[in-house]
């Protein structure tokens, strides 16, 4: 057994420093007291990233403090003035927003990470609104966004590389966290969310494959894959009708559906009356219990078996063109949907056609639904496309999530999404 009072006093000293140091930086932080803050981290500083340094009992990095120093106090049940209040929260003082502004501002620059978690699993956006600091929020989002951006350029970037493929092929390479969770260990910071689970890793390849390969569990009201993740799920018809009355206003019209699922958007699209109604599905248990429901003989239905990124090409190649195009697939990244929208939409969509998507990215968190839907909203300017969202109340799902590994919304409004060529 070790001797306790036999300890190295060079240790202790430095582990001392060490605290004082963080605890040093993270009062300059919560006292908005920019001068020494931009000294600590800059210069004086012995830690490596004092930027991102954190409160052990906390969690608080240095965003969380100067973001947490704005909280409005609670007027006290008690009693204030002498008279008796309903605890309602005071408005935050406007002097003490200016300098948490520009606090957050001078921390971001010097590197803080926009999404790391505390031990209350907020990040220093989630804090910042449920204290009702909306312009402290936006600065996050928008570093969010420059973060994100940047790193789907990096991803594209070094799919051009040749060297180290095979090893990223193999899922050796890619190991990029996803948007939400990943925020805790974000020195290497959060890339690729999923498009709709965010339970699932971001290799979008590897992944599209393994859950290609793996045996669903299909039921009337869920399909889950083999690690009990929701594939897809009824709560979701509501959208599902919206979307498709908003791609097929009339009778008449060209629609291709990417991904089938539990066949919900595409029996929506069918009472639109479309001329032709092409359904792209790539799962073999999808596509037997779609046949099994008589999908195939359904008048002007066309399916096709296999994965949007190998049927596609044919199409476009065939000159195929659709009014409509709808977009709902399952352990797909980021970079797969723009490629979708930026090479494949292109070809695909008459000049005044519509198109849209399941906007379920980040939708774990309100902070990386607003961060991933300002990201698609610029990706969809560069492709050429105008987009408009209409916000949709989602009923509370507390009791949906039995038997599902991971609750994969948790926001209030869904974002639904309506895709043109831009004039
Ligand atoms: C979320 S579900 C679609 C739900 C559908 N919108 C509905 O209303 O029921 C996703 C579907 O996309 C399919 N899928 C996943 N990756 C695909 C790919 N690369 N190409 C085509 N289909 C894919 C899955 O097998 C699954 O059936």
């Amino acid at each position: 057994m070790s001797d306790p009072t036999n300890q190295d006093p060079q240790i202790t000293y430095t582990e001392i420093d060490v605290d004082l140091d963080v605890q040093e930086i993270l009062l300059a932080a919560s006292q908005h007291d920019i001068p020494k803050l931009r000294q600590l981290v800059r210069t004086q500083s012995t830690l490596p990233d004092a930027s991102n340094v954190k409160d052990p009992e906390t969690g608080y990095t240095p965003l969380h403090s100067a973001i947490a120093a704005c909280e409005p106090e609670t007027e006290s049940q008690a009693q204030v003035n002498g008279a008796a209040t309903n605890g309602a929260t005071k408005p935050i003082d406007p002097e003490l927003l200016k300098s948490g502004e520009t606090t957050v501002k001078l921390l971001l620059q010097e590197g803080a990470i926009w999404n790391d978690l505390d031990n209350n699993d907020e990040t220093p956006g989630c804090l910042a609104r449920r204290i009702g600091a909306l312009e402290l929020y936006e600065l996050i989002v928008d570093a969010g966004v420059r973060a994100e951006m940047l790193l789907n350029r990096l991803d594209g970037y070094e799919e051009l590389s040749d060297e180290g493929d095979e090893e990223k092929e193999a899922g050796g390479a890619e190991t990029a966290p996803e948007l939400v969770d990943a925020s805790a260990q974000q020195q290497e910071p959060a890339s690729a969310v999923d498009m709709e689970n965010a339970a699932a890793p971001a290799n979008s390849d590897v992944t599209n494959t393994r859950f290609l390969d793996s045996n669903l569990n299909i039921t009337n009201d869920r399909i889950l894959d083999s690690d009990q993740n929701g594939v897809m799920m009824a709560w979701e018809s509501d959208i599902m009708r919206k979307s498709a009355k908003a791609l097929l206003p009339r009778p008449g019209l060209k629609v291709l559906n990417v991904g089938h699922g539990m066949g919900i958007v595409d029996g929506f699209l069918q009472e639109q009356a479309p001329a032709a109604h092409h359904i792209i599905e790539a799962h073999a248990d999808v596509v037997a219990e779609m046949k099994r429901r008589g999908w195939d003989s359904k008048p002007g239905v066309v399916i096709h078996e296999g994965r949007w990124q190998d049927i596609l090409p044919g199409l476009v190649g065939a000159g195929e063109t659709f009014d409509a195009i709808y977009y709902d697939t399952f352990a797909e990244s980021y970079a797969d949907f723009r490629e979708f929208f930026s090479e494949q939409v292109i070809g695909l969509l008459e000049q005044e056609g519509k198109w849209g998507f399941f906007n379920g990215m980040g939708a774990d968190r309100q902070i990386s639904y607003d961060v991933y839907q300002k990201v698609a909203e610029m990706d969809l300017f560069e492709a050429g496309f105008d987009v408009e969202w209409e916000d949709i109340p989602v009923p509370k799902l507390d009791g949906e999530w039995e038997g599902v590994r991971r609750a994969y919304w948790v926001v209030d409004n869904y974002r639904l999404p309506l895709c043109r060529f831009m004039d």
